[in-house]
């Protein structure tokens, strides 16, 4: 990756929840501009930890994380809105409004840039219901607009998920294990759309995934975490074979295989 501007930063990162559990064991990992990158570990590995605290869902105990150069730990107010706009996340159970049409969900995803009560109202502008329309288009599913959320199968609900959240025009995409509920064939077409947007929008993308064959084959970067420790972090190119004994030391063949 030539690209070598830091658009998400951790800085000696630990996170201790309340019952006293580590989470995450003093990070240290820049992520740059454009880069794709995916987290592998076993499960309780820490990945939800980390990818919650890059858009603070959950505060960190100590140390520092900057988005795009801004603090994300100690920002306030307006200013923590700001920095949020930037970062958009995924989930593995989609988070949508299942009663609501996939239009209305999809303009959910703007709702940053609107006051609280035209949202409410739904006074969404004209221009932000073709983009709502372009981003659905983006993700193969523009017949659906009008469909209801619960009428879609889980690929299609994820795919809707990333069109929304394409809404908040991000630089940054999370996505927390996206695929695990899904089939291999959607899998396929939610990790594909991710690829796409990372290379036609120019979007980071931070992912992840317990399997590792999706990693090697998606990444441009793997990242391992193990016991809340980075215990890997290589380029694509430079990924061996094996190499995963490192993070899932020797354990879980089945997830390496996944
Ligand atoms: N709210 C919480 N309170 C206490 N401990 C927690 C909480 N959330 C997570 N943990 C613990 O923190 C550690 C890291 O969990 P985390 O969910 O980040 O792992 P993960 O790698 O994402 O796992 P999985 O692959 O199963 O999602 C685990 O030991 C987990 O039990």
């Amino acid at each position: 990756m030539q690209e070598g501007t830091p658009i998400i930063e951790f800085n000696d990162v630990n996170k201790v929840y309340p019952n006293g559990t580590v989470g995450l064991d003093n990070i240290n990992l820049t992520i740059n501009k454009g880069e794709f990158v995916v987290i592998v570990g076993l499960s309780g590995a820490g990945k939800s930890t980390l990818l919650r605290a890059a858009n603070r869902l959950h505060d960190v105990s100590s140390g520092e994380i900057l988005i795009d150069g801004q603090s994300i730990v100690t920002a306030k107010g307006k200013q923590l809105r700001e920095v949020r706009r930037n970062i958009a996340m995924i989930f593995q159970n989609f988070n949508l409004v299942k009663r609501s049409t996939v239009e209305k969900n999809i303009l959910n995803g703007r709702v940053g840039y609107y006051p609280t009560w035209k949202t409410i109202f739904g006074l969404f502008s004209a221009a932000d219901k073709q983009q709502a329309a372009a981003n659905l288009q983006r993700v193969n599913l523009g017949e659906k607009l009008y469909s209801r959320a619960d009428e879609l199968s889980g690929g299609q609900q994820q795919r809707v998920a990333i069109a929304r959240a394409l809404m908040q025009e991000p630089k940054i995409m999370l996505a927390d294990e996206p695929i695990a509920s899904l089939d291999p064939r959607t899998t396929v077409m939610v990790m594909d759309d991710l690829k796409k947007l990372n290379e036609e929008l120019g979007i980071t993308v931070v992912v992840n995934l317990h399997s590792v064959s999706l990693a090697k084959q998606y990444a441009s970067r793997v990242v391992g975490l193990r016991a809340g420790k980075l215990v890997y972090d290589k380029q694509i190119g430079d990924v061996q074979d094996g190499d995963f004994d490192e993070i899932y030391d020797g354990k879980n063949q089945e997830v390496k295989e996944a």
